[in-house]
């Protein structure tokens, strides 16, 4: 459906910076590059990886932030302050908002959106002493490496966004104390684009309005309680 929409005949009457991914897939597939199931498999990737995750990071950085009134004002601050007389908070503002850059890394630190994922071993290796084979499927804990308290500390399970103005770990795949977005070969295309995302929304919403728990609920009684599955939602 989505390729058929994306009709072959009418690709070379469109304009290179109108073309969007499928565009770009179809012209690989006419190319002889990939086959039409390579481009079915990787439009689904995209619906399946890029969805949920970024939805779900959204959401634990909101409830995060709305259970913090410190960090709530001190956020919203920086956004109006960096945005000035605008009607739209756009990407370029975003570029100065370093505290809201903590917040959502620290979101997403205390609530990785993929929680673990498997690869599958290539070649003998020891990992921890052990022996690991070919063929063995590693299972990559994000989130307890994300919390663990020998590298994050004894507040390691605290919502506290200022810990990365001395810790210089990003979720670019170089830093093993936080592996979000995996690392390696197999990292997620979009380690920079989803954080930007949720960054963007949360600047916007921050800008315009001001955040309040429904019904008179108390900060500490918001339930944040992980639904556990290949997505963890709160
Ligand atoms: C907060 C949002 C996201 C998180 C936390 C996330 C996390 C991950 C993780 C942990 C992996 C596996 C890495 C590994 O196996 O080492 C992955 C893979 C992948 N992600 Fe994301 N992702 C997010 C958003 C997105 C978005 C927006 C897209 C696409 C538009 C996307 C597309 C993919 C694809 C295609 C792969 C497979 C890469 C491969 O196997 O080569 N992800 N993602």
């Amino acid at each position: 459906m989505i390729v058929d929409d994306h009709n072959n005949d009418t690709i070379a009457e469109i304009s290179d910076a109108e073309k969007d991914f499928v565009h770009r897939l179809i012209e690989l597939y006419s190319d002889d590059h990939l086959t039409k199931e390579d481009v079915k498999a990787l439009i689904m990737n995209v619906f399946t990886g890029g969805t949920e995750t970024t939805a779900v990071a959204m959401e634990w950085a909101m409830s995060e932030i709305a259970r913090s009134p410190r960090v709530m004002q001190k956020l919203q601050d920086e956004v109006r302050r960096c945005t000035g007389r605008i009607r739209k908070v756009n990407e370029l503002d975003i570029t100065n908002m370093t505290y809201l850059k903590m917040v959502v890394k620290e979101a997403m630190r205390l609530h990785s959106p993929a929680p673990w994922f498997p690869h599958e071993c290539t070649s003998h290796c020891q990992v921890g002493g052990y022996d690991v084979f070919p063929g063995t499927t590693a299972v990559i804990n994000a989130w307890a490496i994300a919390k663990d308290p020998s590298t994050w500390g004894d507040n390691a399970d605290d919502f506290y966004p200022e810990r990365f103005e001395n810790v210089d770990v990003d979720y670019g795949g170089g830093s093993f104390e936080m592996v979000t977005f995996g690392g390696g070969r197999r990292s997620c295309p979009a380690m920079n684009t989803a954080p930007a995302t949720v960054e963007l929304v949360i600047a916007n919403l921050l800008y315009w309005f001001d955040w309040e728990l429904p019904d008179g609920l108390k900060n500490e009684d918001l339930d944040m309680e992980e639904e556990d599955s290949i997505i963890i939602d709160p």
